[in-house]
């Protein structure tokens, strides 16, 4: 009788703490060799702890790894490496200035960075290429290259390195619906050539669509293993939140847009530093007591448009009517007197624009409130009151470790984006603009953010959302914009939308409803 092959990973009994946190307790993962093996569960779970112990990164405070059947330890990246292990994190770690070539060689053993022996990597890399599907022009320095091709690069670095298992953390989170495809379609190609792959991510028809089998994390414990198979979205969702989740679209109508409108813009212009024009001509209407979405391939003016919106650039033309303030390209709103007016913008960018990393919860908490009577007085800022109010839309928000104190960064991805929105909601804006609202986010708090957005737009609010996820337009908006190369090339209520229509007009089809 043949033996069974030792599985590419074995994780036994790995417990972690951070401080008061327990971040993964008595976890056990067994992983076959030419497999892909999805890790889920609620923000917060524990599945980045547990694959950065993996990885080396952090190790675990008890239990035991085995890799391709010996028994390891894993100190650091390096001995990852070694051991054939890859690792491409929610956020990229390229060197956007030096080359895609430049950034593969970057910490390789010396003698592949010798000038000699740069013709020999590029002939291995178009190899590695050519097996897999993961094209990537090497001579482009990553700043020029677009976000799937710079998660190309980071896999096909890994390969270079002779990763055998691959750690991908929410992989498509920051993928177009095509890129998304294109990646899968290598994961699979890998997978035959017997590559193992280890999946975080939040999207739970991507792992029915990709995994062999799935394991599901809650509050830092396994509490589902089991083959794709035997399983269900539904009750993958059940197993992460503990209870039934609504998914979908809530039923009922949308909303008429008969309001009053609250935002008006008309005829938004911008160009980049280069000249490029990023947005043409750019008209739009909020009302009151609506949620309109913009859909598009992310890069076509729907971050420039929340940009400009929220005072964060100056358009070269147009004219924004706020309530009764009107603003011109000479007399632009900034992001403080936006708020004033009433305006809040959750930004899509959570780490670069949206919190201060180094800074404390609460400080990222009042970030562009910090002049508010409540929390100046004379000059000195009032902590307690900053520290207090934090503690409370945490509560509200269920941003967690409720710890207010803790670091910005030591959040968990899901967590650090629920803050930001807590922070921008809270105040009750009459204007909320929101891009990517649940990029990472659990599909417990999708619900529950989804929820926080149809209330404000019952209220009486308005809400714009820019979401590259299709599924994310149709559960939310009443009414829907596409935008494509900087201008809006379709609306339409969301009843009259679907993924198809909404495809074709992204990708720059003709509006057909329209022009009929
Ligand atoms: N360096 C750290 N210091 C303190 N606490 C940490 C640290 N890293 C993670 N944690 C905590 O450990 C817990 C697990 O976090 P982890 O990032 O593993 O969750 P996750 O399941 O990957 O969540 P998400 O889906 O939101 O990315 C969280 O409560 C997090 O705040």
């Amino acid at each position: 009788m043949s033996e069974r092959p030792a599985p590419a990973v074995r994780m036994t009994r790995i417990d972690k703490r951070f401080g008061a946190v327990h971040a993964n307790r008595e976890v056990t993962l067994t992983v076959p060799a030419g497999t892909v093996h999805g890790v889920v569960g609620e923000n917060g779970a524990g599945k980045s702890t547990l694959m950065s112990i993996l990885y080396g990164f952090y190790q675990a405070d008890r239990g035991e790894i085995e890799i391709e059947g010996k028994p390891v330890q894993i100190r650091g990246s390096n001995d990852a490496i070694a051991l054939g292990i890859g690792m491409v994190h929610q956020h990229f770690m390229l060197v956007e200035p030096f080359t895609a070539l430049d950034n593969i060689l970057l910490g390789a053993e010396p003698h592949w960075r010798l000038p000699s022996a740069r013709a020999q990597v590029r002939t291995r890399l178009e190899a590695l290429m050519q097996g897999s599907g993961l094209q990537v022009r090497l001579e482009l320095p990553v700043e020029q290259l677009p976000v799937g091709e710079r998660q190309r690069l980071e896999i096909l670095k890994t390969l270079f390195r002779g990763a055998r298992i691959l750690i991908l953390d929410e992989p498509t989170a920051v993928l177009t619906p095509q890129e998304t495809e294109q990646l899968f379609d290598t994961l699979r190609a890998l997978r035959t050539r017997g590559t193992t792959v280890l999946l975080i991510t939040h999207k739970l028809k991507e792992i029915m669509a990709l995994c062999d089998a799935v394991t599901v994390m809650r509050a830092g414990a396994v509490v589902l293993d089991c083959a794709i198979a035997d399983t269900s979205v539904d009750a993958l969702a059940q197993a992460m939140v503990g209870r039934r989740v609504q998914t979908g679209r809530v039923a009922g109508a949308a909303q008429a847009a008969d309001g009053a409108p609250l935002l008006d813009a008309r005829g938004l212009s911008w160009r980049d530093a280069q000249g490029t024009p990023r947005l043409a001509d750019v008209s739009l209407q909020l009302r009151a007591g609506e949620i309109v979405g913009i859909a598009g391939v992310s890069g076509n003016g729907q971050s420039e448009l929340l940009e400009v919106l929220s005072g964060m650039l100056v358009p070269q033309a147009g004219t924004l009517a706020l309530g009764s303030q009107s603003f011109t390209p000479q007399h632009w709103l900034d992001p403080e007197t936006a708020r004033e007016a009433g305006l809040a913008h959750v930004p899509e960018d959570r780490h670069r624009r949206g919190l201060v990393l180094p800074f404390a919860a609460w400080e990222s908490a009042v970030l562009g409130y910090q002049r508010r009577p409540r929390y100046n007085r004379h000059g000195w800022m009032r902590h307690a009151a900053m520290q207090a109010d934090t503690a409370q839309i945490m509560d509200e928000y269920d941003v967690r470790p409720r710890n207010a104190r803790l670091g910005s960064a030591k959040f968990s991805g899901g967590n650090q984006q629920k803050l930001v929105l807590a922070r921008e909601a809270a105040p009750k804006p009459r204007v909320l603009l929101v891009g990517q609202p649940t990029r990472g986010v659990d599909i417990g708090a999708i619900e529950f953010i989804h929820g926080r957005l149809r209330a404000m737009a019952a209220g009486g609010g308005a809400v714009l959302v820019v979401s590259s996820e299709l599924d994310e337009i149709l559960a939310l908006a009443d009414r829907v914009l596409v935008m494509a190369g900087g201008r809006i090339v379709g609306e339409r209520p969301v009843a009259l939308c679907d993924e198809t229509t909404l495809g074709r007009l992204m990708c720059g089809a003709g509006d057909e409803a329209a022009a009929a």
